[in-house]
């Protein structure tokens, strides 16, 4: 019913933000778009599920999140990926783990603080009526 769009509508008003806030920060420059796979022609034989952060905004505006625990399921491939495809000791991996790893905490403290647990919840309930 209406107010239920106006809460999904309130959603992705909240998770363009935080995704622009993300595409925004210096250190996230590498997850701004996807690997490309000219220049890494077997990312995808080993990624199996490929994420970046302007792909959450094109899900985000195709209507794909309906509560934020489908968002951050994708936000989490962004940094997991990167853990995955890149495990080696040499300097420039273990720069890119660094970053994947302030990546998954940044995300996680922008909802800790920001996410109303009401609202979240109200989502869930939509979810679960659909
Ligand atoms: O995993 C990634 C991105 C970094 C976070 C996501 N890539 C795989 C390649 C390995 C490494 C060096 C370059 O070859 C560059 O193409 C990539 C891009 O970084």
């Amino acid at each position: 019913e209406e107010q239920e769009e106006d809460v999904l509508r309130e959603l992705r008003l909240f998770l363009r933000n935080v995704t622009e806030r993300l595409a925004l920060d210096r250190r996230f420059k590498a997850f701004t778009k996807p690997v490309d796979i000219e220049e890494v022609p077997d990312y995808l034989i080993v990624i199996r599920k490929p994420m970046d952060l302007s792909t959450l905004l094109t899900n985000i505006d195709e209507h794909k999140y309906v509560t934020v625990s489908e968002f951050m399921s994708d936000a989490d491939l962004i940094w997991q990926n990167a853990l995955e495809y890149n495990p080696d000791s040499d300097p420039m991996d273990r720069h890119i783990r660094h970053r994947a790893c302030a990546l998954k905490d940044t995300v996680r403290a922008i909802i800790r603080d920001e996410l109303d647990e009401d609202f979240d919840r109200v989502c869930e309930e939509i979810k679960e009526s659909r």
